[in-house]
């Protein structure tokens, strides 16, 4: 089972962070199998001449009802940075701002809603070893993230009914070309000489998934809401099915962006007790000043612990498999890195 190229131009679709990482190649795709696509976010970041772009903040539904009429999909993917440090913008976008899609797309009598989740709904911090969709939500997310990507998954998931059927797809890790929080900030701690070190035993592991993985997932979920109804109303993993070495990853990144390698360890609770102090550095100056840890205790956790997951329901239900593998995924997103395009040209089969 593949994703299908439609008669152009006889289904509009809608990405809602289309602006974004996952949300730009998703539009990119959606376009080239003759999709009529609309794109609603905060801010314009690319063109595309076969894209109708609104500019509007999701909190305000007025603004989403003015792109939605004879939309038959929407593709929810815009979120506030994971990494910022914002509850209040968390809450008001990944919660009420999804009550506000969900309520517009009843309204506009949207047919199908496919929600960008995040494996880490069931992530509070302890190893996660081939975890599946089984698994409860994260009683205490480490993040408010986290807990918001928890609260939004359930309105989806909840909202599914006869009239709109909603899926909520869960990759981890994403990477590839234009990504603007791993690589970026793996290159700018490393640029600061802060990737020496190892946190842990560097024996964790750990699912990265693609970017063009994502996509294709994406649009052959949206592909089969209507075939296959009994697909409605569930959540997926999806991934690249290869867990790795979450330090041979970043070492792979690190060497590929011509830094060293880390390689002295240190201690997996010093540095979260240590983050988590942090953290409570962070609060106590937040009325005055807002600071953007990169050492939180998710991260460091992300760095420490295994968290890896199943993606056999998305397979058995759907037909997903990975269209890109790992290896082959890394030299292209490296490939992708500008100053590094020629040094890894040739290595990209
Ligand atoms: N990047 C990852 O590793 C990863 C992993 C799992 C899941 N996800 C999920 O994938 C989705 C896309 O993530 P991304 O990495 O592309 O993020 P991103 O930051 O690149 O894109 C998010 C987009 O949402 C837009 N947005 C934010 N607030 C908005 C608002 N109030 N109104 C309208 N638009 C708004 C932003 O302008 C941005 O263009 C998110 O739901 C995220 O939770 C990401
Ligand atoms: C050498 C350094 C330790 C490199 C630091 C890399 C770090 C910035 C990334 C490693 C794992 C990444 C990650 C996300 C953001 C960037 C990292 C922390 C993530 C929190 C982004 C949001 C997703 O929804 C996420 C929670 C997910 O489940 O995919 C991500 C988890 C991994």
């Amino acid at each position: 089972m593949s994703v299908k190229a439609i008669k152009p131009d006889s289904k509009i679709v809608l990405v809602i962070g289309g602006s974004g990482f996952v949300g730009r190649h998703l539009v990119e795709k959606l376009c080239s199998l003759g999709y009529t696509v609309r794109v609603f976010d905060l801010r314009t970041t690319f063109e595309h001449e076969k894209v109708t772009f609104y500019n509007g903040d999701l909190c305000n539904k007025q603004d989403l009802l003015k792109c939605m009429d004879n939309v038959d999909t929407v593709f929810h993917c815009a979120t506030p940075s994971p990494l910022s440090n914002n509850k209040k913008v968390f809450l008001r976008v990944n919660v009420d701002g999804t009550k506000n899609v969900l309520d517009a797309c009843f309204e506009k009598g949207v047919k199908n809603l496919i929600l960008t989740s995040s494996a880490s709904v069931v992530y509070s911090g302890s190893n996660i070893e081939h975890g599946d969709e089984t698994l409860p939500y994260a009683k205490r997310p480490l993040d408010c993230y986290t807990q918001t990507k928890i609260q939004q998954e359930k309105l989806v998931l909840s909202a599914n009914s006869e009239s709109l059927k909603t899926i909520a797809l869960r990759p981890h890790g994403i990477f590839g070309p234009r990504d603007p929080h791993m690589l970026p900030t793996t290159a700018r701690l490393a640029a600061a000489g802060k990737t020496k070190f190892i946190i842990g035993k560097g024996i964790n592991k750990v699912d990265f998934t693609y970017i063009d993985n994502v996509v294709y997932a994406h649009v052959l979920a949206a592909q089969q809401l209507q075939q296959k109804p009994e697909i409605a109303g569930n959540a997926y993993n999806i991934t690249n099915n290869e867990p790795i070495l979450f330090w041979e990853f970043m070492s792979r990144l690190l060497k590929g962006l011509g830094y060293a390698a880390p390689k002295y360890h240190l201690p997996y609770y010093f540095i979260y007790f240590l983050a988590f102090l942090v953290q409570i550095f962070v609060f106590i100056v937040s009325p005055f000043k807002t600071i953007r840890p990169t050492l939180t205790t998710m991260t460091v956790a992300l760095a420490g612990t295994h968290h890896y997951y199943s993606c056999e329901k998305a397979a058995s239900e759907f037909n997903y498999s990975p269209v890109v593998k790992l290896e082959d995924a890394i030299e292209r997103t490296l490939q992708s890195v500008p100053e590094l395009h020629n040094k890894h040209a040739k290595k990209v089969k």
